[in-house]
């Protein structure tokens, strides 16, 4: 590809040798069947309510983090490679749980399976969102080449999925349409490329200006999108201006493990990027539970109140009548919602069961359907659709 002239005679070429290396590249990184792909001393069962991971080149700092944080201790030293395998370490912020793993050093390379790149890029994927932690006073191009080995194993960092409809067919040929002009791709390239992944009938629909490499991630399907802070560690060894600079950069953070600067605010914000809502439960007639919350994620699973249900029990939604929301989600306090009803960080939710029997002895709403309820009965009167 290097060799190849970059015009309109060789852009066609060009992209099927993409979906080439792509598909290759697929099959490179496929773990053994039956494997996670994590490998030993890797494999950290999950815990808490979401998982950060660690990535960086050996000696940016990323033990001493994990130890400020958590508490934890992982080994830190001044010679790289001090980590060795997935040191996980717990952090207790906001009323939740959060998981956060300490990682060995990547190494350019890592991504063609050199080092532990692999194993710890199949940790890093597990993962809700990545802290890339970088050396403030070592180069700008670390960045870059992290960036490039993660985007190379299906990372996406920080990107929304392409908006292109794929859908394979059994019958039919390829039909292709788009919904806006394309620039980057044409009918006939669309076409090598599936060609290339052996696709003779599928559905297509461009919905941006994509790009080869778009229409590539999405046949392949495998690519995971995740949130990623940039952490500039050491940034008591340089100087203001370049603090500056670095902390102006998008999803960037600048840190001092050593001088424990700015390490609220990296949480702060590592909180924000995970998206987690909390929400209390509120038995009738008391106050609200606001020591322990259930904590839902639009990533994992959904924030309705049926995904809210379902965390309590899974049982739990067949008897919902309708329940009470309190909150930056509700329009006014309380508001009557149904199960679809999104609910927003620190809400509180109160539910209302269809039936006093049913519920009779079933741990944590066992309060909420005692007694007649007037709101109930009003509802019953004019049934609400949301
Ligand atoms: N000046 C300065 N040094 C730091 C800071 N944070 C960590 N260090 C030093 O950087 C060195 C490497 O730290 P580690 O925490 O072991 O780095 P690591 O990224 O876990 O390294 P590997 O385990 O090799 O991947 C240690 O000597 C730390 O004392 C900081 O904020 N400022």
């Amino acid at each position: 590809m290097a060799r190849t002239q970059k015009n309109k005679a060789t852009e066609y070429h060009l992209g099927q040798l993409k979906a080439k290396i792509a598909k290759l590249r697929t099959q490179l990184l496929e773990p053994p069947k039956g494997s996670s792909g994590a490998g030993e001393g890797f494999e950290v069962t999950k815990y808490g309510h979401g998982r950060v991971a660690l990535i960086g080149f050996p000696s940016v700092g990323k033990s001493t983090l994990l130890t400020m944080l958590t508490g934890t201790q992982s080994e830190a030293a001044a010679y790289e490679f001090t980590t060795l395998t997935c040191i996980p370490g717990i952090i207790h912020y906001n009323g939740t749980k959060i998981q956060l793993l300490d990682l060995p050093g990547i190494i350019e390379g890592a991504s063609e399976g050199k080092g532990r790149g692999r194993q710890v890029i199949a940790v890093s994927k597990s993962s809700d969102i990545v802290l890339m932690v970088l050396d403030a006073s070592k180069s700008e191009g670390h960045r870059q080449i992290l960036t490039k080995e993660l985007e190379a194993v299906g990372l996406r960092l920080n990107k929304k999925p392409p908006q292109i409809y794929f859908k394979k067919k059994k019958t039919g040929g390829i039909s292709f349409n788009s919904t806006v002009q394309l620039t980057h791709v044409d009918e006939k390239l669309c076409y090598q490329i599936l060609h290339e992944y052996k696709i003779h009938n599928a559905e297509l629909l461009f919905r941006e200006d994509a790009t080869v490499d778009d229409l590539i991630d999405v046949i392949e399907g495998n690519r995971k999108y995740m949130k990623c802070i940039y952490v500039y560690n050491k940034i008591d060894v340089v100087g203001i201006d370049d603090v500056d600079r670095l902390a102006r950069q998008p999803n960037s953070i600048v840190i001092s493990c050593n001088l424990k600067l700015n390490l609220d605010r990296l949480l702060a914000k590592m909180w924000e990027a995970m998206g987690l809502v909390r929400v209390y439960t509120k038995p009738q007639g008391q106050q609200p539970d606001f020591g322990d919350p259930v904590v839902l994620s639009s990533d994992r699973g959904g924030c309705s109140v049926e995904d809210f249900c379902n965390q309590i029990h899974r049982s739990l939604v067949k008897e919902v009548k309708y329940v009470l929301v309190w909150g930056a989600s509700a329009r006014h306090s309380p508001q009557h919602c149904g199960l679809s009803h999104v609910l927003h960080d620190e809400d509180v939710v109160q539910i209302v069961k269809k039936k006093e029997k049913e519920s009779e002895g079933r741990g944590r709403f066992k309060s909420h359907t005692t007694g007649p309820d007037r709101i109930a009965d009003r509802v019953k009167k004019a049934p609400l659709k949301n």
